[in-house]
């Protein structure tokens, strides 16, 4: 074994430490990575690869590094790849330092908890998740270290998969932590890295609920964490602390910003779950790709980073208490009517920065003069947002924020202590020095008019040499290693008078000093070492008195991002001509003109607005027919993208609504391959509407596309039906099912099912030409137009004139066999309908298959509140019915 170097043995322990990360090794002015770490730097980085030295084995050792200054750029770039990063320091001033320079690492940036500012290039909330528990009771918490916010809550579950991937979607975390011993999960494990979730295995002890309720008491100062809500839910409790042992661990210091626990209940909330989310498109593209057609993107105009993670929120987890849901639109409508007051407090809000994430910043200790600049222009933007709100803003909530803005005292000597500190324009790294403002500090003052002092003279010593040499090209330089110097060019070193002495030979010049030259030097020198080391020590005592307000101002923000989130959806309800939801506790959903919000911005011809009339008794279950690209998927959707921004809060787009609170949507849409988890389209549909049938309540909202599609026509029907059947009678009370479809045969259904209602999407035949009029209308259609659809889709002339003619065959051969049957008998009918129904993918108007009268009564019979003699007697009836007779 070779014998290390001081510097990389300091690396090696480094390393043993924190075997699961990649080590930034901190050499002068880089960051510098060896061994194995170097070559995966070098690979994702695409930066060189090159080799110093021998490692412990003695063979070369790789090397990559990175200019210290460059760490913000670099950095993000790891961490969104997954890799953790542990950043070892120099822990003395080179300059000072006796020997060798001591370094460690002072902190571990993993993608769940890294602080950094250029990390964040949207304003969403950066999680790291954990989960605890087991064996039907599970914890869930999200801890976001960059703007200190901590929620938990616990749920019982004997299979908790949907529901952890449903909380996991929802707040999207970018890491999770679990136990060593839950890793082992594999499918649990599998959902989340379905979601983008990192997932980590942490140290088992850590989720451990009594040293957990420790850790947490500890870290919150208080004895017992009743007042946090978290007392008695153990799992709540220990999902939590590991969360906050995990933070603490990695970034290695005290995390005052984090200054709050919420527990918060499912029941409190819509339930949306992972592909719900998905399907509607709530906060990104189902595709992440392209132009941003979520429904987030057409609510969001917010000024703030602190109202855009708050939207975000309201989206993904809408409300089902009526006062709560109308607390918010109270207060939008306020905003919405009085166009001065949006206005003004608008554009105040557009002065305030990520308030959230600088205090976090600011407490962390890793903030710069910059951040203080952007905190007092944020801050200072306040008082002018509360003289906008008025005496009397109009409502509750309104009154609230205003409130709680002027109840912040401090507020103004924050701003002050900042504006006469930090100049306007400061430097962005606080070791450049030249960010505390003349005036603020007499001892700066005086070493500053030293260094310019010093730097003036330079100036005019210039000047003097050239007169007194002659040479008009001397020059008066300065570098960090040899510091002033008179440079002269070769050609005019004959010239040097003889009191300059050589300090440095160029390729073309040579670079003197003089005895006086050399006594400012001195005096500047030390002039600016005391100046930097001075304006830190200020910088330091600056923002230490900042985060001694850090919970006031943690509280400003939340106000803020409430007042823009609320601002801008007034906005957006002017602009789209939204209107303000009815919220009801009935089941009636009442939809006048309403318009899918995405689509209704980029449809060419304009959109066609179309009613909806829902509840649990007449209108339970629609179903819906129409051609290809008649609008029934856009029309689903678009009814349930009304519930879910009414329940968030948000006006929507209709003439009138009135929604009767939901508490789950499910949606079974589209074809999504699975291929990585291994599973078929057929198959993913099937564990979706599985998902729906088990779970559904009365008042959920089920959307059903063309359910039955992935596979052969007559099992796919089978399916329908069958469905449809069940929905109809779960519980007796309805829940509200919007169910598009291409077998028309299925429409019978409604004869016999009273809550199934019939719709389809008008369409006009032109000729060959087919008209799509956009409207939803009762009853049902009889034709699906595919042929017409794929000629306008361009599908060769010679194609759709050969489906036509296929179509045509498989009509007259119905209408034969059709005949045929009726001689023949019932049981060859059902075979040909079998045959049929293969050849009819789209659901032709082909013969329906009637419904038995005796298999429908029999379906309909309540077995259980026969007495045996009834049983018996009706069992005798329907064989006479099915002639087989009986005695
Ligand atoms: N109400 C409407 N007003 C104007 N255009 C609409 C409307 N509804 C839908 N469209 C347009 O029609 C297109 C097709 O709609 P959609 O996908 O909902 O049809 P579909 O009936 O579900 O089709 P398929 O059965 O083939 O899945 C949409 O992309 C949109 O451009």
């Amino acid at each position: 074994m070779i014998k290390l170097t001081p510097a990389m043995k300091q690396y090696y322990d480094a390393k043993k430490q924190h075997s699961d990360a990649l080590i930034f090794f901190r050499m002068g002015d880089f960051y510098e990575s060896f061994g194995e770490d170097a070559k995966i730097i070098a690979k994702e980085l695409e930066i060189t690869l090159t080799t110093r030295g021998k490692d412990i084995e003695g063979e070369k050792m790789p090397l990559a590094g990175i200019p210290y200054h460059a760490l913000d750029n670099y950095l993000p770039r790891l961490i969104k790849k997954g890799y953790k990063v542990a950043i070892c320091e120099q822990l003395e001033d080179p300059k000072k330092a006796k020997g060798i320079i001591k370094r460690g690492v002072v902190r571990v940036v993993t993608p769940g908890t890294a602080i950094d500012t250029s990390m964040f290039t949207d304003p969403s909330n950066n999680y790291l998740m954990s989960i605890s528990g087991g064996d039907g009771d599970y914890g869930v918490s999200f801890l976001d270290v960059s703007t200190g916010e901590f929620l938990t809550t616990q749920f019982a579950d004997k299979s908790p998969y949907d529901r952890i991937a449903s909380e996991a979607a929802r707040m999207r975390p970018s890491e999770c932590i679990i136990s060593r011993t839950m890793f082992s999960d594999e499918r649990l494990v599998e959902r989340l890295k379905e979601l983008n979730v990192l997932v980590q295995g942490f140290k088992d002890e850590a989720f451990d609920v009594d040293s957990s309720r420790k850790l947490l008491e500890r870290h919150f100062n208080v004895s017992t964490l009743e007042g946090m809500g978290c007392a008695g839910l153990p799992y709540a409790t220990s999902s939590a602390g590991a969360a906050l042992d995990y933070a603490l661990t990695t970034q290695m210091r005290e995390l005052g910003h984090v200054s709050e626990l919420s527990t918060y209940s499912d029941s409190e909330f819509m339930m949306l779950d992972s592909i719900t989310l998905r399907n509607l498109e709530i906060v990104k593209n189902v595709r992440g790709e392209g132009n941003d057609t979520s429904i987030l993107k057409v609510l969001d105009d917010t000024n703030t980073p602190m109202g855009g993670r708050l939207l975000q929120k309201w989206l993904l987890k809408p409300l089902i208490n009526v006062d709560s849901i109308d607390h918010r639109l109270d207060a939008l409508e306020c905003l919405a009517n009085d166009t001065m007051l949006r206005f003004d407090v608008r554009s105040h809000l557009s002065f305030v920065k990520d308030i959230e994430r600088l205090i976090g910043r600011v407490v962390y200790g890793n903030s710069n003069a910059r951040d203080l600049i952007a905190l007092k222009r944020s801050l200072g933007s306040v008082p002018q947002i509360v003289e906008s709100m008025g005496d009397d803003p109009g409502c509750e909530m309104l009154i609230n924020i205003r409130d709680g803005l002027l109840g912040f005292e401090q507020l103004e000597n924050i701003v002050k202590l900042i504006d006469d500190a930090i100049v306007d324009e400061p430097p962005v790294s606080v070791r450049e020095g030249g960010m505390i403002r003349s005036g603020y500090n007499e001892k700066l003052d005086e070493l500053k008019g030293m260094s310019t002092g010093g730097k003036t003279w330079i100036a005019s010593f210039q000047q003097k040499e050239r007169d007194r040499t002659g040479i008009k090209s001397l020059k008066v330089g300065y570098n960090r290693v040899f510091g002033y110097y008179i440079e002269i060019t070769k050609s005019n070193i004959a010239q040097i008078p003889d009191d300059y002495i050589r300090k440095q030979t160029m390729r073309n010049a040579e670079r003197f000093y003089t005895p006086e030259l050399k006594e400012w030097e001195d005096v500047i020198l030390s002039a600016d070492e005391k100046i930097t080391a001075l304006e830190n020590e200020l910088f330091t005592e600056i923002t230490s008195r900042i985060a001694s307000h850090a919970s006031d101002l943690q509280r400003i923000a939340v106000l803020i991002g409430q007042l823009d989130c609320t601002a801008s959806l007034a906005e957006v309800a002017v602009n789209n001509n939204f209107v303000r939801p009815n919220i009801t506790s009935d089941c009636k959903i009442l939809i006048r003109e309403g318009r899918h919000p995405v689509v209704e911005k980029t449809v060419r011809g304009g959109f066609v607005p179309n009613d909806t009339e829902m509840d649990c008794v007449d209108e339970q279950f629609l179903l819906i027919t129409g051609p290809n690209m008649a609008g029934k998927s856009t029309y689903m959707r678009q009814v349930s993208l009304i519930v879910i921004m009414a329940q968030a809060g948000s006006f929507v787009p209709a003439s009138h609504a009135s929604i009767g609170i939901v508490d789950r949507v499910f949606t079974r849409v589209g074809a999504f391959d699975d291929l990585a988890s291994g599973q078929s389209t057929f198959m993913v549909e099937m564990v979706e509407l599985a998902n729906i049938l088990n779970n559904a309540t009365p008042k959920s909202l089920v959307l059903l596309d063309e359910i039955g599609r992935g596979t052969s026509t007559y099992d796919g029907y089978s399916i329908a039906k069958a469905v449809v059947e069940y929905i109809h009678n779960k519980g007796r009370v309805g829940v509200r099912s919007l169910f598009a479809t291409h077998y028309h045969q299925l429409t019978n259904i409604s004869s016999s099912l009273k809550r199934v209602k019939n719709y389809h999407i008008a369409v006009k035949e032109d000729g060959d030409d087919l008209v799509f009029l956009r409207k939803i209308v009762p009853g049902a259609t009889d034709k699906s137009y595919g042929i017409h659809v794929a000629r306008l889709a361009g599908v060769p002339h010679k194609v759709t004139q050969r489906a036509k003619e296929v179509l045509q065959d498989i009509e007259d051969e119905s209408v034969i066999s059709k005949e045929s049957d009726s001689k023949r008998g019932r049981k060859k009918k059902s075979a040909q309908y079998t045959q049929l129904m293969l050849f009819d993918p789209e659901g032709s108007s082909a013969p329906v298959a009637e419904p038995d009268p005796v298999v429908e009564e029999l379906k309909e019979l309540d077995v259980n509140s026969m007495t045996p003699i009834e049983a018996l007697n009706k069992l005798s009836e329907l064989q006479k019915k099915a002639g087989k007779g009986g005695k």
